[in-house]
This record gives structure tokens, C-alpha cells and sequence, in this order.
């Protein structure tokens, strides 16, 4: 089935965003994140090629859903993982609340056997889901290297 986890992000105002990191740029582990966020906006996704980012403005009544690692890896790269950041607002207090639809800890997650089946070649190796996500807490948000771990 998988795993939820919901978290509760405050950003408090900072008067120089400039000078502190609200959440660094990551891809999640998850397979989607599903997020609400409330009216500040703050939140930046990167594009696929280059270094350009796109706010992503807070709409009322609307979910974000995001693509996240595990569903890269379980369909082999079709989908990709999105980069994101979030920078802390100079005038206003900031909440979020993503919920990460999960694989469980337990389950080995690699490209799809039907992918697999119909000839494809695989770029993911099968990791332990539970060793993928204590791979990406061990180190400091890097943008998407934490998938390496799992390319062949
Ligand atoms: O606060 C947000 O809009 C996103 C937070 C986030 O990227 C995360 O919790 O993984
Ligand atoms: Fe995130």
C-alpha cells in the first residue's frame, strides 16, 4: 500500500530572506507530495534545464502535487522528480503542509517490472526504501543528487 507522513512547516518572517535559507533545493523522497500552503508564497520550483526558477503562487482552494524521487526511480526515469526551494517572506509569517505519499520502509523499490518486461533498459538499481530516505538525511538539501544512490 505505502507510507503517509504530514508535516507542519513555519516559516517565520525573516526582514533579510536574503541572508537565511527557508528550505534549501531538494527533490522529495516521496513517490507524490500533495501540498497545501497558505496565501504568502514562497515556494520555487526549478526548471528542467538550466538555473531558472518559478514561483509557484499559492491559489485558493488548490493543492500542489509534486512528482517526487521514488516514482522517478519506480517508472525509470518517465517521470522526474521536481527541484524545489522555499524562501522566507520579509513581511509575513509562512505555513505549509505537504504530505508525502510513501512507499513503505520496508519495501525495495526499483523501475517497474512491467518497464523492465517490455525490454527497457533499467537506470535504477532495487534500493531498501528506508535506505534510500536515511541517505538523503545524512547529508545537507543538495538540489537532486540524492538519487544517485539509486542509478546503476
Ligand atoms: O513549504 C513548502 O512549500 C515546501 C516544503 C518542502 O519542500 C518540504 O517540506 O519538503
Ligand atoms: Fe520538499
Amino acid at each position: 500500500m505505502g507510507s503517509m507522513r504530514t508535516n507542519l512547516n513555519y516559516y517565520p518572517k525573516c526582514p533579510n530572506p536574503e541572508f537565511t535559507v527557508g528550505v534549501g533545493r531538494h527533490s522529495d523522497v516521496s513517490t507524490l507530495t500533495i501540498l497545501l500552503q497558505d496565501e504568502i508564497g514562497g515556494l520555487f520550483v526549478r526548471e528542467n534545464e538550466g538555473d531558472n526558477w518559478i514561483h509557484v503562487p499559492p491559489i485558493k482552494g488548490s493543492l500542489v502535487i509534486n512528482v517526487g524521487d521514488a516514482l522517478q526511480i519506480m517508472s525509470n526515469g518517465r517521470y522526474r522528480s521536481v527541484e524545489h526551494r522555499v524562501v522566507a517572506n520579509g513581511s509575513n509569517n509562512r505555513i505549509s503542509v505537504p504530505i508525502f505519499v510513501n512507499p513503505r520502509p520496508v519495501d525495495v523499490i526499483g523501475p517497474l517490472p512491467e518497464l523492465i518486461a517490455s525490454g527497457e533498459k533499467p537506470i535504477y538499481k532495487q534500493v531498501l526504501y528506508s535506505d534510500y530516505v536515511k541517505h538523503f538525511f545524512r547529508k545537507a538539501h543538495d538540489g537532486k543528487k540524492t538519487v544517485g544512490f539509486a542509478e546503476l
